[in-house]
């Protein structure tokens, strides 16, 4: 069947430390297609997570955008630009904010998916919409992944990961993006 936006137009941008939200990229890109790119900062961030909490409040504070190593070709022949990353600190990961402000998001469908620790998304969505003011923002998804704080790292296997594929199916054909 015809696919309410062609494969090769269809960009999917995750940012993921213990997998979960690269779960939920892929499961996307089974569904839809197109090309699937994972964000990467050129200094990797700690494998401590305490200490990783810390250096991500620091950037905050100071606005700071972390370089990155990854980058994407011809941005503008893409019509919809799927963006992943889990919540930290309640926030959007600086490495995202990078992406976002580094690339130019103008005219594009963006759409925001997420997983967190049981809190939510923050003020992650948020912030997306404020980086590409001139994109058409459509309906993100918030999934419970891990609690790296409570040791609970990748837990998209088993019942879970059905459940979440299921969510995922649900949610492209609400916004318009599966048949
Ligand atoms: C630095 C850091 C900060 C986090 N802050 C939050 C938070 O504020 N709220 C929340 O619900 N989960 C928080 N988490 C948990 C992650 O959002 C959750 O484990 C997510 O599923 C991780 O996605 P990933 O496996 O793709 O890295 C945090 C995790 C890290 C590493």
């Amino acid at each position: 069947a015809q696919k309410p936006v062609s494969e090769d137009r269809i960009l999917i941008v995750y940012l993921s430390r213990t997998k979960n939200t690269k779960a939920v990229a892929h499961m996307i890109h089974r569904k839809l297609g197109g090309k699937l790119v994972e964000i990467e900062p050129q200094k990797p961030y700690p494998e401590n997570y305490q200490e990783t909490v810390e250096q991500v409040a620091k950037e905050n504070e100071t606005s700071y955008l972390p370089p990155l190593k990854t980058k994407i070709d011809s941005i503008e022949k893409y019509e919809a630009v799927f963006v992943g990353f889990p919540t930290w600190g309640m926030k959007l990961p600086p490495p995202m904010k990078s992406f976002l402000s580094q690339y130019n998001l103008k005219g594009k469908k963006v759409i925001p998916f997420n997983t967190n620790g049981g809190y939510g998304t923050g003020s992650s969505f948020e912030t997306v919409n404020e980086l590409c003011p001139e994109s058409e923002l459509l309906r993100g998804l918030s999934i419970r992944g891990g609690s790296e704080r409570d040791g609970e790292l990748f837990v998209m296997h088993g019942e879970k990961e059905k459940d979440v594929d299921g969510e995922v199916t649900k949610w492209l054909k609400t916004i318009g993006l599966l048949e």
